[in-house]
């Protein structure tokens, strides 16, 4: 079938979008899939100035705010390392969020993604 203009992802999109999903799935528990809410996270709005999860950044890739895989990358890092500063070390989350950065970073090495073709460039 033949794509409309509305639904022509341009490429950046659609390998942030492929990109994202494999980082979600290191999630398991979706510590990280939305906001964290103040309510559950006593301060976190006030110790965390940047506040940023996978909805939000699924949220960025649709409108198309991000120009390039850095741009990606440095909102993943922030996620991370917002757990990482509110939660004290030890914790179920910062453990999860050390995780999650080591192992996110890893599939995002340029030897893991030039096989994604010349879109980086
Ligand atoms: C979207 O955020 C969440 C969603 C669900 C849960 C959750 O299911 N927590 C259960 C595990 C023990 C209660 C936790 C969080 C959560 C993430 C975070 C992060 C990422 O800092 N957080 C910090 C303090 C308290 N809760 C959280």
């Amino acid at each position: 079938c033949v794509l409309k203009a509305s639904q022509k992802r341009r490429p950046l999109s659609r390998l942030l979008e492929q990109l994202l999903r494999n980082l979600e799935k290191r999630d398991p528990n979706q510590f990280f899939a939305w906001p964290v809410n103040d309510n559950f996270a006593p301060g976190y709005s006030t110790i965390i100035r940047r506040p940023m999860d996978f909805s939000t950044i699924k949220q960025k890739i649709d409108d198309n705010e991000y120009k390039s895989l850095n741009c990606f990358i440095s909102d993943f890092k922030l996620m991370c390392n917002n757990a990482m500063k509110y939660n004290k070390p030890g914790t179920v989350y910062h453990k999860a969020a050390k995780r999650l950065l080591h192992i996110g970073l890893r599939q995002l090495t340029p030897q893991k993604l030039r096989p994604l073709g010349a879109i980086l460039t």
